[in-house]
């Protein structure tokens, strides 16, 4: 499995206002990459919170990269996945449409009546008693064939993932905007490391939509 994460920043490092709406960091250029990178990936990964933030939809937008996924005999579109302890994901979320498969991610306490409910819409996997432990998840994701993983967020699901040493590889999009506010998301919230923090490694960068795109290997990857 490779695991690259994904996210739009902004000058000062946050990826949403402290409003935690749904906030253009990403010009066009940006946005028709993410594109191509969906289109690349087995499966799109995200938080509930970024579900019930900006409810995405995770699916590939230009119909030539459909087209070719389909040529190479995969679905039009990667599977999505939330992680989603207690299962608040919305039964009207635009990832539980039937433009994709969905899975969702439950610890075991996660309600019955919920589990129920998304069970109608969605592939349920359990990982984790009271959150999601990620490490047993994407290892059910694996045995499921997805092995090109694409993360879009958001802060807390992004520390997780690097607290559990999941991450290959990153790519942000650094916006010309600054958005500022101490609750505002950055890129990695969750607990914080105070040691042992993960390394990167440098290994390109590119000028567009006036923004820089650094992409990052995690060092010992
Ligand atoms: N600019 C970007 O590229 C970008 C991308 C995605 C989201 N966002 C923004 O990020 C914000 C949402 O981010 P967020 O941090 O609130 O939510 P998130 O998407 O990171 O989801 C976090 C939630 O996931 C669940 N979860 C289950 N197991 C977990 C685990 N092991 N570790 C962490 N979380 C676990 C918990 O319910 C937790 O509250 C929104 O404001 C959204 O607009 C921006
Ligand atoms: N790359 C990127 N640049 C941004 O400036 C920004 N705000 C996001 N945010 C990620 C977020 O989750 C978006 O809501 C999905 O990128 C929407 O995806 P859809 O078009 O619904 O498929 N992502």
């Amino acid at each position: 499995m490779y695991v690259v994460v994904n996210a739009a920043v902004s000058a000062d490092g946050k990826l949403s206002s402290r409003r935690r709406d749904q906030l253009a960091i990403s010009g066009d250029e940006d946005f028709a990459r993410v594109d191509r990178l969906r289109a690349d990936s087995d499966a799109v990964v995200v938080g509930v919170g970024t579900v019930l933030a900006d409810d995405p939809h995770l699916t590939v937008k230009d119909e030539q990269l459909r087209d070719r996924r389909r040529e190479n005999g995969r679905s039009a579109n990667p599977a999505r996945v939330v992680v989603d302890s207690n299962g608040r994901t919305p039964m009207d979320a635009a990832i539980l449409d039937d433009a994709a498969t969905t899975y969702v991610c439950l610890s075991e306490n996660a309600p019955v009546e919920r589990r129920a409910d998304l069970a109608d819409r969605a592939q349920l996997l359990t990982a984790g008693d009271d959150r999601v432990d990620l490490l047993g998840a994407f290892a059910t994701l694996q045995e499921q064939g997805l092995e090109q993983i694409m993360v879009e967020g958001g802060g807390e699901l992004i520390f997780s993932l690097f607290e559990a040493g999941l991450v290959d590889e990153l790519r942000t999009f650094v916006g010309p905007k600054i958005v500022g506010g101490r609750d505002a998301p950055t890129l990695a919230d969750g607990e914080g490391f105070v040691a042992e923090f993960p390394m990167l490694e440098l290994e390109e960068f590119d000028r567009l939509d006036g923004g820089v795109l650094l992409t990052w290997c995690v060092e010992g990857r």
